[in-house]
């Protein structure tokens, strides 16, 4: 059981505060949606979870041992981390790709083949990273970071390229893992952080504003407002994965 516990962090690019004494306490058996408008920080606080980013004070604690402690190898096997674009150097094939996050683990490459069938990608395993489309990218980089198996699964809008169909899947994915790891993903499409979340974290200006419940997160007043939009609250339909609006009503 993996825990990381952020105290105060706080990250700073010249006077800016990109983030302001964050804590946040994260464990498995929830997944942890952070959401926020553009520019809140949840990138950066993402990163700063990681290990790939150091805050200018404030700590990120896995385990008990703090990530700026931790050799970078075992910082890689233990934390995935799903960045929000991947430009790899050279034009690997989505094989490869898989190969390389595997790679982090050992064994893991026995699972490979397993793996693409489950992800849909045993189509466009020999293809190259310069062939596929954004979204068959996303799938691919979801399942070379889920190959190692991290204890630890950190995500910038894995779903931001996928089509509707897939983005459920996606979630459904990250929501089963989350029962045995930590699961923490960032994403814009509200309706689905309500639905798939158990948690969210909602970031305004570099603080987190909110931490609660999806539910308690989805009725507050503060959604509407960081948001600068108005949100009808409602129910999904028994057996409905999503809402599709037919008419405004006046
Ligand atoms: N290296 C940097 N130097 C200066 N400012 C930065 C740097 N990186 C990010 N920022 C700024 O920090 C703020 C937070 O960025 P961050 O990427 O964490 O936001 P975000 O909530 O993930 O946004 P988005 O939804 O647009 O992806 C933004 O205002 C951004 O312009």
């Amino acid at each position: 059981m993996s825990r990381l516990l952020a105290e105060r962090l706080t990250v700073a690019a010249g006077r800016r505060r990109l983030l302001e004494a964050v804590s946040v306490d994260l464990a498995p058996g929830a997944l942890v949606g952070l959401i926020g408008p553009n520019g809140a920080g949840k990138s950066t606080l993402l990163r700063c979870l990681a290990g790939l980013l150091r805050p200018d004070s404030g700590t990120v604690m896995l385990d008990g041992t703090a990530l700026a402690d931790l050799p970078p190898r075992e910082r890689g096997r233990r934390i995935g981390y799903l960045p929000q674009s991947f430009h790899p150097a050279w034009d690997y094939t989505v094989q490869e790709i898989v190969e390389l996050g595997a790679s982090r683990r050992p064994g893991a490459a026995l699972k490979i083949t397993d793996l693409l069938r489950d992800h849909g990608l045993v189509g466009l395993a020999a293809r190259r990273w310069s062939q596929v489309s954004g979204g068959e990218r996303a799938r691919a980089l979801l399942a070379a970071t889920l190959v190692a198996e991290p204890s630890v699964l950190l995500a910038d809008e894995p779903g931001a390229s996928l089509d509707i169909g897939h983005r459920i899947g996606l979630m459904r994915r990250l929501r089963e893992w989350a029962r045995r790891s930590l699961v923490v993903v960032v994403l814009h499409d509200i309706e689905r952080a309500v639905l798939d979340c158990d948690r969210l974290l909602l970031l305004e200006s570099g603080r987190v504003i909110r931490d609660d419940s999806a539910a308690a997160v989805a009725d507050s007043p503060d959604l509407d407002r960081v948001f600068g939009v108005r949100f009808e609250r409602g129910a999904l339909a028994q057996g409905a994965d999503a809402l599709l609006m037919l008419e405004r009503r006046l």
